[in-house]
């Protein structure tokens, strides 16, 4: 297994309350993985540690065995670490392709270069982006009249415009539908697999979840407890005790 990323004893503590306790954890190229826990576990800490909003207390962040740890956002976006977020940062009055091509512009670092050319640059690479989250037939519509769950096949493409070597997605079916959810994690697999990108996610829907990861990490007040396939997590004591016996969250039809 090839690392892109490794968590060495991360800490963040707030004040002197202990929000996340001193976690290790890698993720492999081309690996799907899923950190879940109940409300309050420290997750969205942890993302924000990786994407460097958030300074560590203790312990080391490594990049494919660069360490990034405290660095500005900016920077490690820039080596490669995208990020999806709950609610989705597009420009309401521009098209969807517009959206894409604005996105490769900053990549390209070509934003404030160009003038109303803009726009006929770049089209192509958005179209095939746009072709991979299957939203080209919609390249011209605006954003403004785009069903929720698009605006967030529209967001992947935007994250992917970065070529991210992973992609960090903070609950990225906060807010969908259940099929909508299933279809959305479904392009994301599609794209780990297609791609070789590596993902982190964020979920509270276990159907999701299950369906999809390779490997799934529980937190619980800020320490791991769980780090293993679906059977392993499912059938892990703790995990089940955290989520209230299980049953009901873990449904057998769920890969293992
Ligand atoms: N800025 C802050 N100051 C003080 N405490 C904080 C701060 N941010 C988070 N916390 C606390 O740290 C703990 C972890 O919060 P965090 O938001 O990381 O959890 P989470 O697992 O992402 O939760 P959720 O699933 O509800 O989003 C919580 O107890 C939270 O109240």
């Amino acid at each position: 297994m090839t690392e892109i990323l490794r968590v060495e004893n991360l800490r963040k503590s707030y004040s002197g309350f202990l929000a996340v306790g001193g976690v290790s954890f890698s993720v492999a190229k081309g690996e799907l993985k899923a950190l879940i826990g109940p409300n309050g576990a420290g997750k969205s800490t942890c993302f924000n540690m990786l994407m460097g909003q958030l300074k560590p207390t203790a312990g080391k962040v490594f990049l494919d065995g660069e360490d990034i740890t405290g660095r500005k956002p900016r920077d490690i976006w820039r080596k490669g670490v995208g990020r999806t977020f709950q609610i989705t940062g597009t420009y309401q009055s521009m098209t969807v392709v517009e959206n894409v091509q604005m996105a490769l512009m900053s990549h390209h670092r070509r934003i404030f270069s160009l003038g109303p050319r803009a726009w006929k640059i770049y089209r192509d690479e958005a179209m095939s982006l746009l072709e991979t989250v299957a939203m080209k037939n919609q390249a011209d519509r605006p954003c403004s009249i785009l069903a929720y769950g698009d605006l967030k096949r529209l967001e992947l493409a935007i994250a992917l415009c970065h070529k991210p070597r992973l992609l960090l997605m903070d609950e990225p079916t906060a807010g969908m539908a259940p099929s909508a959810r299933i279809e959305l994690m479904q392009l994301t697999a599609d794209i780990v697999r297609d791609q070789g990108v590596s993902v982190l996610f964020t979920e509270h829907d276990m159907d999701v979840v299950f369906a999809h990861s390779h490997h799934i990490m529980v937190l619980n007040r800020g320490e791991l407890i769980a780090d293993g396939n679906a059977a392993q997590v499912r059938n892990d004591p703790r995990v089940q005790e955290v989520y209230l016996g299980g049953g009901t969250l873990f449904k057998e039809n769920s890969h293992a």
